[in-house]
């Protein structure tokens, strides 16, 4: 009401000067001067009323109400979330309303305050935030919170005491976050409110860079790397560069490529986002989900050159084996993820609206995958995973059987150099198989694995010589076939 009646008198003011612009060429000076007078005397008188309904406007309601909505248009409302965190973690020992839970895996029942109205105090000034206010002019079920404060204190609640909610909602999240795990959901169950791209769990694999064996100066290079990554924002933003780096996993299968991404995301405390590419219909689709993953997280896509195709293109079922592709025919429609799609996802200009994010790309056939892809920038460290070195055992038989030498060892080192073994398989040769752990056993059931694998490789060696050189020897047959006839005919 009050709002249309200032609507009026702006518009008759506004129509009176129109009026006496067009009416001063016709009237005298001196006339036109007393009307000048006039309007200025009026406007005066005007500004004067207006100051003294702001004052009675205050005086009847002189509370301030922010609303910060949980989901802000199609995007998820970041505030809110830190708002949530920062208004949950008020002191619970005042609060009348409490909320108890035993959260899995926790040891103790978790008490949380459950008001709906608290209060917070910031430089004296008192504040008040209330969930889900009934007053919400929101339509949908979107929860959202509502900051209320007296309009004397706008300049002190609308600046540092929001900065401050704001920084400690974020940091109170970085302590006591669980770490998740990420994978997209097809479009077709997405909702119109961008809500449900991505389902997630608990993250909870517990592979750490001890546990991995690998050769430990890579290891260590590794590490150092991640650890001036995460805390590289300034130096990033000092190059002018997104805060973001990718790392390229290759080698065979089982040789600890999913081991690696648990163990950087459980070192640097980031949340997985497992990109299953298969299930993205087209470029616009791979944007969305990229722009809903959480800054300071690791997004995976695994066996990269099972989605794409040498030539960048997406594979349809991106399933790993031509057999699998045959048994899961693919909708032509879905397969529109194009190579410049991923190169965009990666370091276009989406990438760079979240930061410290981690791309980690794993394949089994590194040679097969498009340059363009793997060009450092894009993939900034490429790291190989191969089979179970010396090192590497030793570093096993550490952690499966609490062993730092043994007399076997050597044979072991030996065999090792003899024959390719991926970790996974020495590690499962390392497990006890009786309760009461046995090393001797483990030593000499690994040492049968091995030889009984360089017997394999060895037949399979010879079995291909042997092929080779019947197919030679046909080369040859039949070339001189060809020159016997040729000489007969001539
Ligand atoms: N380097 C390693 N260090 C410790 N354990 C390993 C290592 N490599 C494999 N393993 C063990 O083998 C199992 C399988 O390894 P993982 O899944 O990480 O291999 P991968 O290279 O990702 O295989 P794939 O290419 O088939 O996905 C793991 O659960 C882990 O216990």
């Amino acid at each position: 009401m009050m709002i249309d009646s200032w609507a009026q008198i702006g518009s008759t003011i506004a129509g009176l000067v129109f009026t006496l612009a067009t009416l001063q060429q016709f009237f005298p000076h001196q006339l036109r001067v007393s009307l000048q007078q006039f309007v200025l005397a009026s406007l005066q008188q005007f500004s004067f009323v207006q100051k003294l309904c702001d004052k009675l406007v205050s005086f009847f309601k002189p509370y301030i109400q922010i609303t910060f909505p949980e989901y802000s248009g199609y995007w998820s409302n970041q505030a809110f979330t830190a708002i949530e965190t920062y208004v949950g973690a008020l002191s619970t020992t005042k609060a009348s309303l409490l909320k108890g839970s035993l959260i899995k895996n926790s040891k103790a029942l978790l008490l949380t305050r459950d008001d709906h109205k608290l209060s917070d105090e910031f430089d004296g000034v008192k504040v008040w935030w209330i969930l889900d206010p009934s007053s919400s002019t929101s339509s949908s079920e979107d929860k959202c919170f509502q900051l209320i404060f007296h309009r004397q204190h706008r300049d002190l609640i609308t600046g540092p005491y929001l900065d401050h909610v704001l920084e400690q909602g974020k940091a109170i999240e970085a302590r006591n976050k669980q770490r998740r795990l990420y994978t997209n959901n097809p479009s077709d169950n997405w909702s119109s409110y961008k809500k449900n791209l991505w389902s997630d769990i608990a993250f909870e694999n517990p592979a750490t860079f001890q546990t991995i064996a690998m050769d430990p100066k890579k290891k260590e290079e590794i590490i150092n790397d991640l650890v001036s990554f995460s805390k590289g924002k300034e130096y990033y933003m000092k190059l002018g560069k997104p805060w973001k780096r990718g790392y390229l996993l290759y080698g065979p299968p089982g040789t600890g490529k999913s081991t690696m991404i648990a163990a950087m995301a459980n070192f640097l405390n980031y949340d997985i986002y497992d990109l299953e590419l298969t299930t993205v219909k087209n470029n616009t689709e791979l944007r969305k989900l990229l722009t809903e993953t959480s800054s300071k997280s690791i997004i995976v896509i695994e066996d990269i050159d099972c989605s794409l195709d040498v030539t960048g293109e997406r594979k349809k079922g991106g399933s790993k084996t031509k057999e699998k592709d045959e048994k899961n025919p693919v909708n032509e429609n879905t397969s529109k993820v194009t190579l410049s799609g991923i190169l965009n996802f990666i370091d276009g200009t989406w990438s760079a609206c979240g930061t410290g994010r981690i791309f980690v790309f794993t394949t089994n056939h590194v040679n097969k995958l498009d340059p363009a892809l793997i060009r450092r920038g894009r993939m900034d460290m490429h790291i190989e995973l191969s089979y179970c070195s010396f090192e590497a055992f030793k570093m096993l038989a550490k952690n499966y059987l609490d062993l730092h030498s043994h007399d076997l060892f050597e044979k072991i080192g030996i065999l090792l150099k003899e024959t390719e073994m991926t970790p996974a398989d020495v590690a499962e040769n390392l497990m006890p198989k009786r309760e009461k752990k046995d090393p001797d056993s483990c030593l000499e059931s690994l040492i049968q694995a091995l030889e009984e694998a360089k017997e394999k490789a060895k037949s399979k060696a010879e079995k291909e010589k042997t092929t080779k050189i019947k197919k030679e020897r046909g080369k040859k047959f039949y070339a001189s076939l060809i020159k016997k006839r040729w000489l007969f005919q001539a």
